[in-house]
């Protein structure tokens, strides 16, 4: 996981991403919404575009459909420069943006109908099939000729989802698809975006939950304030935090003695523990030092190791480190 200077230029294009932003502002009047972010989102990945309510997720978004203009910088989605490729790059990425615009007196099947037909892309041939397929794919087959009017919030989010996917996609872009579901219907649009992935297609999905994004992303960008403060594969980030380690020991200052030569920061771990028996020990962060080295100088220096446990920070802790802010872990 590598922590981005807005301000310093990115490295080239790559090849192999379906997104690259490099240097992308957008203000509104003296404030930046979004403050210089280069993102690499690799194809094939479902890559969470993770940040507090308000940090510049849905403009970000904005400006990559061509829906908003950015003030400078420069977006490729696809392979291809936006927004000069827009009408070639539209018809291979289906996008769900917040508050789809749907017609309450039509029908979902209707509303998708119609959209589909607005598509010039779209074979008509096919048309109703697909519908219907992509109504079933969001489990809204029962309601598909029930006005729109009549839709929950929930089911308007899975209709915008099932337009997204009338088509195939070489990439979707959603914004906080599960906004407005209950558990369930968030469970299934996480799945639904498992196997959207799995078909090949590179999904990238904005979200202020934590947790949504462990479950359902394989790579994450991180925003707050209109930066993109870190972006990589999750396990990357996973592995970057802090971490310690807890030794059970008699032997506590000889203990800490051995730790602080390893360039470890000694504390006393809260723990059980009676007086003479075994007392924890913390380590506060690795420093690169590999754990069996650390339980090899202990035991060098006839430290009496009784337990020894190595903690990682969680995602959590990574995540407020970065942002200085705490992130909603569930809905
Ligand atoms: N059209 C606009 N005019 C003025 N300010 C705007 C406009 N759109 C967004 N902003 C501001 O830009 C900042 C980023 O907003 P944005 O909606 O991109 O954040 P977000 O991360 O998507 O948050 P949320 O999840 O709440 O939508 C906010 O301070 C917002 O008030």
């Amino acid at each position: 996981m590598k922590a981005t200077d807005p301000h310093e230029p990115g490295p080239p294009v790559a090849a192999g991403l379906a997104i690259e932003t490099r240097g992308l502002v957008k203000r509104f009047g003296h404030r930046a919404a979004v403050d210089g972010i280069d993102l690499s989102v690799p194809r094939g990945s479902v890559f969470g575009f993770l940040g507090p309510n308000g940090s510049g997720k849905t403009t970000t978004i904005r400006l990559l459909l061509g829906l908003a203009t950015p003030n400078s910088g420069d977006i490729s989605v696809l392979g291809r420069e936006m927004p000069r490729a827009l009408a070639s790059v539209l018809p291979d990425v289906g996008a769900l943006v917040e508050g789809p615009g749907f017609y309450p007196f039509l029908s979902g099947a209707g509303n998708l109908l119609r959209l589909d037909s607005a598509d010039r892309h779209a074979p008509s041939a096919t048309r109703r099939q697909r519908v219907h397929d992509a109504l079933d794919r969001v489990g809204l087959s029962h309601a598909a000729g029930k006005k729109v009017r009549a839709y929950s919030l929930g089911m308007k989010q899975r209709l915008g989802l099932a337009n997204a996917m009338l088509r195939p996609r070489e990439l979707l872009v959603l914004d906080e698809p599960t906004n407005g579901l209950d558990p369930q219907g968030t469970r299934e649009v996480r799945g639904l975006v498992r196997s959207l992935a799995a078909g090949g297609t590179t999904v990238f999905v904005s979200s202020h939950l934590l947790a949504e994004v462990e479950q359902m992303c394989t790579h994450v960008g991180v925003m707050s304030a209109g930066r993109l403060v870190a972006q990589g594969p999750l396990d990357e980030l996973r592995s970057s935090g802090q971490a310690h380690v807890l030794i059970q020991t008699p032997d506590v200052e000889r203990a800490a003695r051995v730790l602080a030569r390893l360039g470890l920061v000694p504390g006393e771990a809260p723990g059980p523990g009676s007086p003479r028996e075994a007392t924890a020990l913390l380590g506060t962060g690795l420093n690169g030092v590999e754990p069996e080295s650390i339980v090899a100088a202990l035991v060098a220096d006839g430290v009496r190791v009784r337990g020894f446990t190595v903690e990682n920070a969680s995602l959590e802790d990574r995540f407020v480190s970065l942002t200085g802010e705490g992130f909603d872990v569930v809905g």
